[in-house]
């Protein structure tokens, strides 16, 4: 493959080469760069959990050339003033491409609308209020509106709190085991089934944000299937645990939603092998060690995904033949770059040079004194896992490379 100028000029073996720089990518698998719909880089506001530079290097560490970053920040982003300055600062900072969701709602919590028009043509590549969902029906529907007006999809945060009931872990055994209270369901699936209807009346991109249930996951098959135009997600973390893992009071394994029942889990597989799931994004969430620690009913909820996915979805899905390497990277490049309209995720003459060199061989142990994150958050820290993310292509330029 030759680059020139940041874009694929040729695809083939044998190019003359007059480069002034070669990759030799013996033993190594090419593929489209990672493209991840939902981080969260916590700048401005929460730099002591990550910044947009270290945000971005875990990204690239991880084999991700696109990131799309929640507005969950302090200040929110929902004018003007706040978002020019964030995708300013995504843009110096960021050493992958850095697209951002811009809150529906002011603050996140209220009722009043943004003005998506405003926000949309500022550069917004959506509109999110990932971090809460949006418990008042003529609310979301009134965003769905605004947002199909300017041709902008709605990432939903599927969350109604009258049914989470304090919870902090699945309802389920695990949580009556370990005194711990529950969150159904049904606090998810419920609200996604009033957003589906709304988004069937709007015609809306509805992108259904870490989806965890079996019931979610049925939904969104039938939606589908009567033409609703919906997209999922699903992180790695719900398609490899579950609540039966959860051995003790660890805040490692807390997260929203949480990590549900076995059945789930195998009905989130089996769904993101159907294509009711289009894509893995990893809701990269970092916390200090302090909010981390403790008991998980007072700890912050979320874990952080980009340094660690490939490898350990490579490793649980590919290497025993649940899914093929190709649907993985799938769902983890092309399908996330249709659904957003992004211009990446394929390796043709012409595209940006985007590219992830894998070394599918390569058994490596998790390891956070690895990582250019801030938050070493994981549950799967010390796991033993085989193939690792090599090097990182942006636009023609190395953002990452693996040192051996
Ligand atoms: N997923 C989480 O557990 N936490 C996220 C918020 C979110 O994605 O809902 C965070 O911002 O920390
Ligand atoms: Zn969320
Ligand atoms: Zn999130």
């Amino acid at each position: 493959m030759q680059i020139v100028d940041g874009r694929i000029a040729r695809i083939g073996h044998d190019l003359a080469v007059q480069d002034d720089q070669v990759i030799d990518g013996t033993g190594l698998t090419a593929a489209p760069g990672f493209i991840d719909v939902h981080v969260h880089f916590r700048e401005p506001g929460f730099t002591r959990k990550e910044t947009i530079k270290t945000g971005s290097q875990a990204a690239a560490h991880g084999g991700y050339t696109t990131v799309v970053a929640m507005p969950n920040l302090d200040p929110v982003p929902d004018n003007i003033n706040d978002l020019k300055q964030l995708l300013d600062k995504n843009r110096t900072d960021g050493v992958v491409h850095i697209e951002q969701f811009a809150p529906m709602t002011k603050a996140l919590t209220t009722t009043d609308l943004v003005d998506f028009t405003a926000l949309k043509q500022l550069g917004a590549l959506g509109f999110s209020n990932d971090g809460k969902g949006v418990q008042d029906a003529q609310t979301m529907l009134q965003a769905m509106q605004d947002a199909a007006k300017v041709n902008a999809p709605i990432a939903a945060h599927i969350e109604d709190e009258s049914l989470v009931n304090h919870g902090v872990i699945n309802a389920g055994p695990t949580a009556t085991k370990l005194g711990l209270p529950g969150i159904s369901n049904e606090s998810e699936s419920s609200q996604l089934a009033r957003d589906l209807q709304l988004a069937a009346s709007t015609g809306v991109h509805y992108h259904a944000c870490h989806i965890s249930t079996r019931q979610s996951v049925e939904l969104i098959r039938h939606a589908k299937a009567a033409g609703v135009n919906v997209t999922a997600e699903v992180s790695p973390h719900h398609l490899l645990l579950d609540d039966s893992m959860i051995l003790r009071d660890d805040p490692m394994f807390k997260m929203n939603p949480p990590l549900r029942s076995p059945e789930d889990r195998n009905a989130l597989i089996i769904g993101l092998l159907d294509g009711t799931l289009d894509m893995i994004a990893t809701d990269h969430a970092p916390h200090t060690q302090a909010e981390k620690s403790g008991s998980m009913a007072t700890a912050a909820f979320g874990i952080v995904g980009l340094e660690t996915a490939f490898s350990l979805l490579h490793t649980h899905l590919v290497v025993p033949g649940i899914m093929p390497l190709t649907t993985l990277i799938d769902k983890m490049s092309g399908n996330p770059a249709r659904a957003f309209h992004l211009n990446a995720g394929e390796l043709s003459v012409g595209q940006v040079a985007d590219i992830t060199l894998l070394d599918l061989n390569k058994q490596t142990t998790i390891d956070p004194t690895t990582w250019y994150s801030k938050g070493t958050n994981s549950p799967f820290i010390g796991q033993t896992v085989t193939g690792m993310v090599h090097t990182t292509i942006v636009a023609g330029h190395i953002a990452y490379q693996t040192e051996d």
